[in-house]
């Protein structure tokens, strides 16, 4: 069943196109990633479907409901993350849930939210005293705490270091193991293949694709890239030639000793390579061959490069 339905949605602001008829729908308890570079339109699709902003056309429908008839019944059912800043600075991690919990009628008790957000321990500290990813899980559990069916995270881990970014995926599929629905935004493709059932990748105010991370990524041709380190630059020159005349390969880069072969065979390539670097005496100090990921994906649908 659909808890969410975007049909045809677009919104303008001036001459910038934000975002042109945008189609999706998300399934219960699924984590459904929208994925784009800056400005691809993220948050403005957030934004209308959370009923912040008004489409300038287009249909929205959550939990089979809209905004215009809907409003009160809707924001009892879904979960927004606030932004950091909503938070207050002065009470503790207890505090502000309690006080967030007092503007509905229903909701889940305190402690077992902040098991949830993994911050039980920090319960007694304010606000002003944690660290961003702290505040970050504080925000997820305060939009957490009317038990909503569906949460919107937009951005959760934008500006976190690794490690903070992995406790943030905890609880994302923390939810998932609940049975909520997710929908996340995020230009971190690592995060988005780690964490989606379910990827809508825009880009320009247009969806470019989507799919499960893997389906996007098996669409791909089956060229992979192979990493070879050769002893030194005149060995990597020599491979690097023996690699132009392998028939399965389209593309060679070389860097120093390094090189990144693209073949669409990849083992009969190394094959190949392995077979020229034994025969000419020359040793092979690294070899990997890169797995395909959505990155990719991005690449081969806009052909442009994908900034983080
Ligand atoms: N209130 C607004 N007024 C004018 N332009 C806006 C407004 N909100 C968004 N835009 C523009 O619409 C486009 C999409 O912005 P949006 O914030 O939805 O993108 P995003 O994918 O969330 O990007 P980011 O990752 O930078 O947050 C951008 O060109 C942005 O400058």
């Amino acid at each position: 069943m659909h808890v969410l339905e975007v049909s045809r949605v677009s919104k303008s602001f001036g001459s910038v196109r934000a975002v042109q008829e945008v189609s999706f729908a998300a399934n219960r308890g699924e984590v459904f990633t929208i994925i784009g570079p800056n400005g691809a339109g993220k948050t403005t699709t957030l934004e209308m479907i959370e009923g912040l902003q008004r489409p300038d056309s287009g249909a929205i429908s959550v939990l089979g409901m809209t905004w215009d008839k809907d409003a009160e019944n809707i924001k009892m059912r879904i979960g927004v993350q606030p932004q950091s800043s909503a938070l207050f600075d002065l009470l503790t991690v207890e505090e502000n849930l309690a006080l967030f919990a007092s503007f509905y009628d229903r909701h889940r008790p305190v402690p077992e939210i902040m098991e949830l957000i993994n911050l039980t321990d920090h319960r007694r500290k304010m606000v002003k005293t944690l660290s961003g990813g702290q505040k970050q899980r504080l925000a997820i559990g305060i939009g957490l705490i009317n038990d909503p069916e569906i949460i919107f995270l937009d951005e959760p881990t934008t500006g976190l270091d690794p490690q903070a970014r992995r406790n943030i995926w905890d609880i994302v599929l923390k939810l998932r193991a609940i049975g909520k629905t997710t929908v996340l935004t995020t230009h971190y493709m690592e995060e988005a293949e780690q964490l989606s059932d379910r990827v809508c990748i825009i880009d320009q105010g247009r969806i470019i694709a989507m799919d499960t991370p893997k389906a996007l990524i098996g669409r791909l041709t089956q060229e992979r890239e192979i990493h070879l380190k050769l002893a030194d630059e005149a060995a990597a020159a020599a491979a690097e030639g023996a690699a132009r005349t392998e028939p399965n390969v389209t593309r060679v880069e070389r860097k120093g000793a390094q090189l990144r072969i693209r073949s669409g065979k990849p083992e009969a390539t190394l094959y190949h390579l392995l077979g020229f670097a034994s025969e000419s005496g020359q040793t092979v100090e690294q070899i990997s061959i890169r797995e395909m990921s959505l990155e990719d994906v991005f690449i081969a649908f806009t052909g442009k490069e994908w900034r983080d």
